[in-house]
């Protein structure tokens, strides 16, 4: 049993950020990119949060990650959930005035106490005022200005080079300036207050200046600095401009100093702090937008708009991709649908009589030839009598017990070859036709196919030495009737297998016993499984597994039991009780174990029936019909194949009867076409024997007349007069998943199976999840997606509309309202049709 699909392990449908529990495991969240982002800026976050408490590393973090990396935002929202440390300079009610005046106070009674014999140590405020002055002969460097000034003159080349790098690279990069641009101008505001506008305009001359002169070196700086007035300097005598800065933040100097009362070096360290924040803040989020953001021309500039909506023209590359496998898919579905059309084409309807309901169908939609039309014809609404009717007391008194059952197995497990040996040893094949076919198979060196060509009748089939289609058998022992239904073991006919399994009650399940063949039959993609699990989903009661090919391995106990082991543990985890599986050693090249053939002398383990004798037992055991059961319920005929007949209109429907009773005389109508047509003539066994009546079991021919055999199609099914067959396109079903690749989804594709019939189809709704031993239960209402081994109610939608399915659910018949659903080749689900959405 494969494991149950574990849904929620593989599929996880949330899309919103999980919680962290640490920092570590934000980090481990974070892709390379935006790791890298992060660890930019989170430092310089911690910086502005130096007079802040309550905050810790993750919530800073986080508050980073949610605003996309961008500081300010983050800063701005963080700080509006933060205390402000009680540190003096942030008591709240003393004015930046105040502490002003209470500072230089203090530094005053400071300055009185000092001796000239004994200088104090210098303050570092009068070490950096001193630093200052111009005719300080320990100053090398360049005055504060001149610093802010090459500084300044520095970021414009950059951001100059920055720009024009942006519009030469490619077209996101492109859009990232176009979006960045007004979110700059936002940033610059937001961050500049009433001072800052008016010294902007200062900035903005030196920006013209210096960007036409040598930044540092060339820069006039005295003269520069004189062209701003130097107003009464408001900053305390005793501060340096640094220390000043680190005691008020800009917000403060702003509210707090009249403009005429700032110093210019004191602004132009503002400018300096600003702008390089700025210059960061747009360099990150510059950095972020290129890789997360998807851009929109949000500009007034018609050049950049019409570049970036070109942009947005072509293709991305998941278009391409997208494209090339569309194509590609359409190629193949248009061969597909030639080579569907090669088959179907043989059976075109000539311009008959009939009224034509069908849309012929478009030529967009099949390029190579027409789908078959299937007319609806006027149907009987009144029943007609048998012709000479007999007493059906007596008629099934008398008759034996029929079963039908289907030969399963991996390929070359030798099916046909038992089967073969089967219908010689009962009696069904005579010597002739044996000897016949030995001589034939000695002709092209496969002389022990002999017995398999019983079976296998095609040219195709014999050549290949693979069964292809199904072929059906029927032999008599002293007890009951059968019919065999040989069904391909390849995996490449398991639809072919389905039309096979859906028809019988029992199957027989061939294994071959030599050595490593049952193994490479069982596993991986043997068809072995698969076979097993279409027989369970398609109703088969009972199981006979032969273990064949006993002889290669002499008949060995013990390798009988190592497969008996492994295939019973198997079978029971699909849901197939003990009592419904026997087991028979055989071989079908020499014939022991399959009828009345003794086993070989070394063969002394095994007591029980042969092959034969028990599917006798079995036919016994699931025939408990009685005359009223079969007599009360409707005549149901499915059909697996249709024969012109000789005479004109005359239509033989091969098939199986599913429930009730026919006699000749009678009207049935069949479905799709909806054409009433009488029953001639009911023919049975190989030799297409006369018989007065059918029931319920029996694989029969009906000869119909006024018949039209072109809307007629294998998998139709016919009913008695009254009985309504409805052809859903859309229908409820209870379906148990089997091992699947992917879960299954709304509008996952696969094809549908009912009987002979097939059909392209998908899933329209998941309704409901139910508990696998007890389907009335239901476990979960909100399907999203459908594991492995699981029981589900769901909507099935048929896609193609003009080729209609007769259905019926499973309550009103235990064989027809089984499906099974396939997807590349695998068989996904079995399941019963529920409702029809009629
Ligand atoms: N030794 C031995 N060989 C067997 C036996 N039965 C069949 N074979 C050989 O196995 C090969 C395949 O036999 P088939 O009867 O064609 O097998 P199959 O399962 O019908 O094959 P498909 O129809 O293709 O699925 C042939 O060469 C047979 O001669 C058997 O009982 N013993």
């Amino acid at each position: 049993m494969p494991p149950a699909y574990d849904e929620d392990a593989d599929f996880d449908y949330q899309d919103e950020v999980p919680e962290f529990p640490d920092e570590a495991a934000l980090d481990d969240y974070m892709n390379d990119e935006e790791y890298n982002l992060m660890s930019e800026v989170f430092p310089r976050a911690k910086q502005e949060l130096v007079d802040y408490q309550g905050w810790d590393d993750l919530k800073v973090k986080l508050a980073i990650f949610d605003h996309d990396f961008d500081l300010n935002e983050a800063m701005v929202k963080l700080k509006r959930s933060l205390k402000k440390k009680k540190t003096e300079e942030a008591l709240p009610k003393v004015s930046a005035l105040e502490q002003l005046a209470r500072k230089r106070a203090s530094d005053a009674k400071k300055a009185s106490n000092i001796t000239p014999d004994a200088p104090a140590a210098p303050s570092r405020l009068n070490m950096l005022s001193s630093l200052r002055r111009k005719d300080d002969s320990r100053l090398p460097k360049p005055s504060l200005a001149s610093r802010l000034a090459s500084l300044q003159s520095r970021k414009i080349t950059d951001s100059a080079q920055q720009a024009s790098k942006t519009e030469n690279s490619s077209s996101r990069i492109l859009s990232s300036s176009v979006r960045t641009q007004p979110e700059s101008a936002e940033i610059v505001q937001a961050s500049q207050n009433s001072l800052m506008s008016r010294l902007s305009k200062l900035r903005n001359a030196k920006i013209q200046e210096s960007s036409s002169l040598n930044p540092v070196a060339n820069i006039p700086v005295k003269s520069k600095v004189k062209e701003v007035p130097k107003n009464s300097i408001a900053k305390p005598k005793s501060l340096s401009f640094e220390e000043f800065l680190l005691t008020y933040n800009v917000q403060e100097l702003s509210e707090n100093f009249a403009e005429k009362d700032c110093d210019l070096e004191i602004t132009k360290v503002i400018l300096k702090r600003d702008h390089e924040q700025t210059c960061e803040t747009l360099r990150l989020k510059r950095k972020h937008d290129e890789v997360f953001s998807v851009y929109y021309p949000d500009t007034n500039n018609a050049a950049v708009k019409k570049q970036a909506v070109a942009n947005f023209q072509k293709q991305s590359p998941d278009e391409v991709i997208l494209e090339a496998q569309k194509k590609a898919f359409e190629e193949v579905e248009k061969a597909s649908k030639g080579v569907e059309k090669i088959t179907l084409d043989n059976s075109q309807p000539g311009n008959k009589d009939g009224e034509q309901t069908e849309e012929t169908p478009d030529d967009d939609d099949k390029p190579f030839v027409k789908e078959p039309v299937i007319r609806t014809h006027n149907r009987a609404t009144v029943p007609t009598m048998p012709k000479k009717p007999v007493d059906l007391h007596a008629f099934l008194s008398q008759k034996k017990p029929h079963l039908s059952f289907v030969v399963l197995g991996h390929v070359d497990a030798g099916k046909s070859t038992l089967m073969g040996r089967l219908l010689y040893d009962v009696g069904a094949v005579d010597n002739k036709l044996i000897r016949k076919l030995k001589r034939e198979s000695e002709l092209i060196g496969k002389s022990s196919f002999h017995l398999a060509w019983v079976m296998d009748q095609t040219t195709e089939e014999r050549n290949r030495g693979v069964t292809v289609d199904i072929c059906t058998s029927d032999f008599e022992t002293k007890n009951a009737t059968f019919t065999i239904v040989d069904a391909p073991g390849h995996r490449d006919f398991v639809p072919n297998a389905i039309a096979g399994v859906s028809q019988v009650d029992v199957a027989v399940l061939s294994i071959d016993c030599s050595t490593d063949a049952f193994e490479s039959g069982f596993n991986l993609d043997g068809q072995t499984k698969e076979h097993t699990l279409l027989a369970r989903s398609l109703g088969v009661r009972h199981i006979v597994v032969a273990m064949n090919k006993m002889d290669s391995v002499d008949w060995y106990e013990g390798r009988f039991m190592d497969i008996k082991s492994e295939l019973l543990t198997f079978l029971l985890d699909v849901g197939i009780k003990e009592d419904q599986v026997s087991w028979v050693p055989c071989s079908g090249l020499s014939g022991e174990g399959v009828y009345e053939k003794e086993y070989p002398i070394g063969q002394t383990w095994y007591k029980g029936p042969s092959l034969v004798k028990c599917l006798e037992q079995v036919t016994e055991s699931l025939h408990t019909k009685g005359y009223k059961e079969i007599t009360e319920a409707p005549f149901v005929f499915s059909t697996l194949d249709v024969v012109q007949g000789n005479k004109n209109n005359e239509v033989i429907l091969s098939g199986k009867v599913e429930s009730g009773c026919i006699q000749g005389g009678e009207t049935i109508t069949i479905f799709p076409s909806e054409q009433s047509v009488l029953v001639d003539q009911i023919l049975v066994g190989n030799n297409q024997t006369p018989v007065a009546a059918a029931v319920e079991g029996d694989f029969v021919s009906l000869k119909l007349r006024n018949a039209f055999y072109e809307d007629i199609q294998s998998g139709d099914l016919a009913a008695i007069v009254g009985y309504d067959i409805g052809s859903a396109q859309e229908f409820s079903a209870q379906i148990l998943t089997f091992k699947l690749d992917r879960p299954l989804l709304p509008g996952t594709s696969f094809m549908f199976f009912r009987g002979s019939c097939e059909q392209p189809a998908r899933i329209k709704k998941l309704i409901s999840v139910m508990d696998k031993g007890d389907p009335t239960k239901i476990i979960k209402k909100k399907v999203r997606h459908l594991g492995s081994n699981s029981a589900a109610l769901v909507e099935i939608e048929l896609v193609e509309k003009k080729r209609r399915i007769p259905m019926l659910t499973i309550g009103q018949n235990k064989h027809l309202g089984r499906i099974v659903l396939r997807k590349e080749g695998k068989t996904i689900a079995g399941g019963v049709i529920k409702s029809l959405d009629l």
